[in-house]
């Protein structure tokens, strides 16, 4: 289990992380997002160790990166945005010395580095120099330094950058293999990988955490569209199990009801109320809810949270800034 707790580091006079907080269970692979200068590679790079918080705690399993920064970043695996392989070396020699640098050796290593080589597809180039490699196969070398000694936590900075759609595949397969027995933190621009891959997601926005919900929750919306002439919307407040109504544009009823998911028991009672009433009703459905249009709604400030008991809603954090 990897505890974030308060986190919080500036540049200069510049908060990029702010008092960000969570936890990760054990094979949960969580999908960490935000816009350009959001904050997710400083949280990376502050869990992985390689830059220090000015605030705030991480623990892997009990182990403070604080207290035992080398014994945690022994569990750790980390592929950095900006890989740092050593152009000169070749494939082999950096793998050799990856697992030096973990700590891995004699019998343990050898095997170790046959493993990560046959996961990433590695073997055609062992021999040959990084900086002779495409842009894909480097982004395997990283991935293969980074899974050495089957780490407990695995941080992901764009993972399938510049692989192709075969390699893409395989590295969403490697991941979800992973992920059965380590905690995975992946980074990523590309919402499908997102959807393919993980539980739940966390978004920043301005180095705070606006959102931590499990994909499946962010998908079943708690609203109803109602495309109606109906005005009445006490009518449809006094309905049960619908909890409030506003008009999202002339014509169209945002119907807010107590639990998530499409309800049919609240859905029949709304389209019969409004019929009863004299009204029309042309379309009723789910307010739909993806990733992506959470996300934009997010950066656009138009984000409304689902569930009152999560992260900051927009309102939240514009007040807090
Ligand atoms: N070394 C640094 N010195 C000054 N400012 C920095 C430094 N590193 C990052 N920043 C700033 O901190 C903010 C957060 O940067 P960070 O790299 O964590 O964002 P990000 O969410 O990973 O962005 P991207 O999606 O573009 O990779 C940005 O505004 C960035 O300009």
């Amino acid at each position: 289990m990897l505890n974030v707790r308060n986190l919080t580091r500036s540049y200069g006079s510049f908060i990029a992380v702010d008092d960000v907080s969570f936890s990760i269970k054990k094979g949960e692979i969580i999908g960490l997002l935000g816009h350009n200068g959001a904050g997710k590679t400083t949280i990376m790079k502050i869990v992985s160790g390689y830059l220090e918080a000015d605030g705030g705690e991480v623990s892997l399993d009990g182990i403070s990166l604080g207290k035992n920064a080398k014994l945690l970043q022994q569990h750790l695996g980390y592929l950095p945005e900006n890989l740092p392989v050593y152009p000169e070396m070749t494939v082999a020699e950096y793998l050799d010395y990856a697992a030096d640098l973990k700590g891995l050796t004699a019998n343990k290593k050898i095997a170790e580095i046959k493993r990560v080589i046959k996961a990433t597809d590695l073997s055609a180039k062992l021999l040959a120099p990084i900086d002779t490699l495409s842009r894909g196969y480097k982004q395997r070398v990283g991935v293969a330094q980074a899974i050495l000694g089957n780490p407990k936590l695995l941080i992901l900075d764009e993972p399938t950058n510049g692989l192709d759609p075969e390699q893409t595949q395989h590295m969403r397969k490697l991941i979800k293999d992973i992920a059965q027995t380590a905690t995975v933190i992946l980074s990523t621009h590309i919402m499908q990988e997102v959807n393919a891959l993980c539980d739940r997601v966390l978004i920043l926005k301005s180095g705070q955490l606006v959102l931590d919900e499990k994909l499946d929750a962010l998908q079943h919306s708690r609203h109803l569209v109602a495309e109606t002439d109906c005005t009445d919307i006490e009518l449809i407040k006094n309905i049960s199990g619908v909890e409030l109504v506003s008009e999202i544009e002339p014509g169209k009823l945002l119907v807010e009801m107590s639990k998530q998911g499409f309800s049919r028991v609240i859905g029949s009672d709304l389209s019969k109320t409004i019929i009863e009433s004299g009204a029309s009703l042309f379309a009723l459905y789910p307010r739909k809810r993806d990733l992506e249009t959470v996300f934009n709604q997010i950066n656009s400030d138009q984000y409304v949270t689902e569930d009152k008991s999560n992260a900051k809603t927009d309102k939240e954090v514009s007040n807090a800034a």
